[in-house]
């Protein structure tokens, strides 16, 4: 699991250290990180060290500290540093240490700035220590200049951002451009919650943590990510002796004559994730394309109430005209039983809701979710302020809700959230979303009652539902991948996301077979 924190979070862990006079300590680790960092990007790219060059963007607080350091020892390994002082001022043990290592020193000005800004292109490497978790707001005047030159500049070396880059919030994620977008972000103590969350996730690339010793104090974690153990321990495995009805059954109401793909697309993502029998509820030209497409689903007529089953999945391929699909919608909703609510059910939903209904809007879909509950705000606002976004709705709406992009959030109406991003761009593909639900709903249908394996992963109580849809994003997006890796990192259609999956799933679980096996092994084989 990455945990990952709010910058005041961090910054208060580091308190007992700092008034232990321990602040010169920590600065020191980060830095030599930092430079660590660094070092093994340029040897896994073949690139050699010896008079190669760096650009250290320093601003004036801790942050531009740790690249002065970072560079002092860079210029240790043969490296040719020059530090651009942004700000009027600059952390003076770390500047003093950098010219002590014989690197040179910048001051950023207009005049300079053209000049700068060319070197800075030019370099092997790029540091951007202008702004960690002290920052208020963007970067401003010539800092903001230098960094939108380089932004748009030709050729550029490896970018590695210090702690976080320069101009994305720490704590929400929020990004003021000009931000510089980094391949590495070397962040110290714990991951910062605007490393994992969009936008600040599309500057951040790559996220390496280094630990400077403060990690006892770090409270619960505000973001956490799945990794792979974590998926291992929490996908269902059925019983020796289970049947198809104690491994879960899901009711699906999903299509419409205008969309009727939505249900066959729903249907076999959901048969992909381990669901014991998938039963369709749905108009008729609907139920028998679903049965042409996928016969192991067995078709329904009849309400909610007359269909036994362990989750529901409702409402991908529907429209507000779709009268009885949307009453079943309700219905299902309202029967205690645990529900992902996608696309047309969506604007249905009553106004407060509960942890086990699971929304799946995208950022369209939540920003209109947010306009019906008198709140007025668009996709834009949604789409730059992501985190933010899902938690309010989730309090708003008391659910659990998943907001899908690239970075796919799901946030717990008390706050607890998760994030995932294990997907490729192939997956934003018409269907895709109707696949993810499918998952989650099997996922849900599977659920049980057995809460041992969340908590096993540090998941309580009602917790365990963004959790589960964590782990359907996690699965829909790392089957999305291995299919497009199956076709040599080529485009991929919906129905290949469903077709990727049982693999996904048996890849992600040999993990657990094997710590039973483990646990197993002093038992006799039978000959
Ligand atoms: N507290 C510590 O001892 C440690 C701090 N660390 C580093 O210190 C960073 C935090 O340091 P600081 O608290 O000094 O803060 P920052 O270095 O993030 O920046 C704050 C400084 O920049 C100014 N500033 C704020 N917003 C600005 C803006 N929009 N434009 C221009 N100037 C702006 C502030 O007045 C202040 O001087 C972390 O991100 C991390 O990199 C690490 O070295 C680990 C230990
Ligand atoms: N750029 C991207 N990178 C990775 N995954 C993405 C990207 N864009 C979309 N996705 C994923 O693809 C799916 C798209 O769902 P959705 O927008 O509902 O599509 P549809 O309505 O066409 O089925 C979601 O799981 C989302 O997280
Ligand atoms: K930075």
């Amino acid at each position: 699991m990455i945990s990952a924190y709010t910058g005041t979070q961090v910054r208060a862990a580091e308190e007992p250290l700092l008034a232990a006079g321990q602040g010169d300590v920590l600065m020191r680790r980060a830095a030599h990180g930092l430079a660590g960092a660094v070092v093994n990007e340029l040897k896994s790219r073949g690139s050699r060290l010896n008079g190669s060059r760096v650009v250290v963007l320093a601003g004036k607080g801790n942050n531009g500290g740790d690249g002065l350091f970072a560079g002092a020892f860079l210029a240790g390994r043969g490296m040719r540093t020059t530090a651009v002082l942004t700000g009027d001022a600059a952390h003076p043990a770390g500047l003093a240490a950098f010219e002590r290592a014989g690197g040179r020193v910048q001051r950023l000005s207009e005049e300079a700035l053209p000049g700068l800004s060319d070197e800075a292109a030019r370099a092997d490497v790029v540091i951007d220590a202008v702004l960690g978790t002290g920052a208020k707001g963007g970067l401003r005047g010539s800092a903001a200049d230098l960094v939108e030159a380089l932004a748009g500049a030709h050729r550029r070396g490896l970018v590695v951002a210090c702690d976080l880059p320069s101009g994305v919030d720490a704590d929400t994620g929020e990004a003021t451009e000009p931000v510089l977008p980094a391949d590495l972000t070397v962040t110290f103590g714990g991951a910062k919650n605007g490393l994992l969350a969009d936008p600040g996730a599309d500057f951040a690339g790559r996220v390496v943590v280094v630990p400077i010793g403060i990690e006892e104090h770090l409270p619960e974690p505000s973001l956490r990510r799945l990794e792979d153990a974590d998926l291992a321990r929490l996908l269902p495995h059925p019983a020796r002796r289970a049947q198809k009805y104690s491994r879960g059954v899901l009711g699906v109401v999903a299509g419409s004559e205008d969309y009727p793909g939505a249900a066959v697309l729903a249907c076999r993502g959901a048969l992909a994730a381990g669901v014991g029998m998938v039963r369709y509820l749905g108009p008729p030209s609907v139920a028998d394309l679903v049965r042409r497409s996928c016969p192991e689903v067995v078709c329904s007529t009849g309400t909610v109430s007359e269909n036994r089953v362990q989750a529901w999945l409702v409402g991908s391929g529907m429209g507000p005209h779709d009268h009885e699909q949307l009453t079943r919608a309700r219905d299902a909703i309202a029967s205690d039983l645990p529900v992902v609510a996608d696309a047309g059910a969506l604007p249905a939903l009553p106004a407060m809701l509960a942890p086990h209904v699971v929304l799946t809007p995208h950022a369209g879909e939540l920003a209109s979710l947010f306009h019906r509950l008198g709140h007025g705000e668009d996709r834009e606002a949604v789409e730059a302020g992501t985190l933010a976004a899902v938690r309010q709705a989730a309090v708003r709406t008391g659910a659990t809700v998943l907001l899908k992009g690239a970075t796919t959030l799901v946030a717990a109406p008390w706050g607890t959230t998760f994030s995932q991003a294990d997907g490729t761009p192939w997956l934003a593909t018409a269907g895709s979303g109707d696949v993810l639900a499918g998952v989650i709903g099997a996922l849900l249908a599977q659920a049980g009652p057995d809460v041992g394996r969340f908590s096993e992963v540090g998941i309580k109580g009602d917790s365990r539902w963004a959790a589960i849809a964590a782990l359907g994003a996690a699965l829909h997006g790392r089957a999305g991948r291995a299919a497009s890796e199956a076709a040599s990192g080529g485009p991929i259609a919906a129905g290949g996301i469903a077709d990727a999956l049982p693999e996904t799933w048996g890849k992600v679980s040999m993990l657990s077979n094997y710590e039973a096996w483990k646990r197993n092994s002093h038992s006799q084989p039978l000959r």
